[in-house]
């Protein structure tokens, strides 16, 4: 799915990515952790197309960047991020957002079918936000403005979906009922492999078979949740003396 071979990216005599490959593979669905400034949305924007590496391979869906139309690439890989909800029109009501994603807009310029307007309905319904469809975005609260982008993300069927830090800034509970929510995405036959980026491990859902972690540009570690998951390996990640405790399937921090 996503083949990342030997990137090198500078800006301004900086280097944001480090020799950094990766390999994601269909059938897995990946977390990404790193702290801040790690240059995890730098590798997410090089996924997408939006900026290219100074050196390296990059090859997506089975398509060599250099060698593709990036746009008609992008339709196939749904990303949610707060530096996208920027972009839309605050003014436009909920579903009016899902259904741009049926699009790749960011706004909704065409004409919709009543076939259109029902699935985007089904998907919010899916979402538990089908209520907020003819709510304007800006009312909505942060939580239900990242249930009605990953709607929309949905709308688009994407082979891929990103999610950039979807929890940031969500309650206990509402950060919950969206990790409920991402963890259906996962098990749906025929879905999209996921990417997750996170700073926390609790978030790294059971579900997500495999863990890259990014520190200074560089792929640290990437591999399996369980061989990643360690006290040990993540001590050495972080720098600090980490413990884990397992509790339904996932993990919980402590620093010691
Ligand atoms: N266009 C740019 N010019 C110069 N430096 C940049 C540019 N874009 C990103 N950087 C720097 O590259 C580093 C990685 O940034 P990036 O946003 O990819 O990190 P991140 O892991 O996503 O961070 P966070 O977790 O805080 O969102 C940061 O130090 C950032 O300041």
């Amino acid at each position: 799915m996503i083949h990342i071979e030997n990137i090198h990216l500078y800006r301004n005599d900086k280097k944001i990515l480090n020799d950094l490959s990766w390999h994601v593979q269909k059938g897995q669905h990946w977390a990404i952790l790193g702290l801040n400034g790690s240059g995890k949305t730098t590798l997410l924007k090089v996924i997408n197309g939006y900026i290219w590496p100074n050196e390296g391979k990059v090859q997506v869906l089975g398509e060599t960047y250099g060698k593709t139309y990036i746009p008609k690439l992008r339709t196939r890989i749904g990303w949610v991020s707060n530096a996208m909800i920027d972009n839309f029109n605050w003014q436009d009501n909920a579903i009016e957002i899902v259904l741009s994603g049926k699009f790749g807009a960011l706004r909704l310029f065409n004409d919709v079918t009543e076939e259109e307007i029902d699935h985007a309905v089904s998907i919010m319904e899916h979402f538990h936000c089908d209520h907020l469809a003819n709510k304007s975005f800006e009312h909505l609260s942060q939580g239900e403005r990242q249930r009605v982008q990953i709607a929309r993300a949905i709308m688009a069927d994407p082979e891929i979906l990103i999610l950039d830090e979807p929890c940031g800034g969500l309650d206990l509970i509402e950060r919950e009922n969206l990790l409920q929510t991402i963890e259906q995405i996962a098990q749906a036959e025929n879905g999209p492999t996921l990417i997750y980026v996170t700073h926390h491990v609790e978030e790294i859902l059971p579900c997500f078979s495999h863990v890259l972690l990014m520190k200074d540009g560089k792929n640290v570690e990437a591999n399996a949740r369980e061989v990643v998951l360690t006290d040990e390996l993540l001590s050495d990640f972080f720098g600090r003396e980490i413990s884990l405790q397992i509790e339904r399937e996932r993990a919980w921090v402590a620093i010691k």
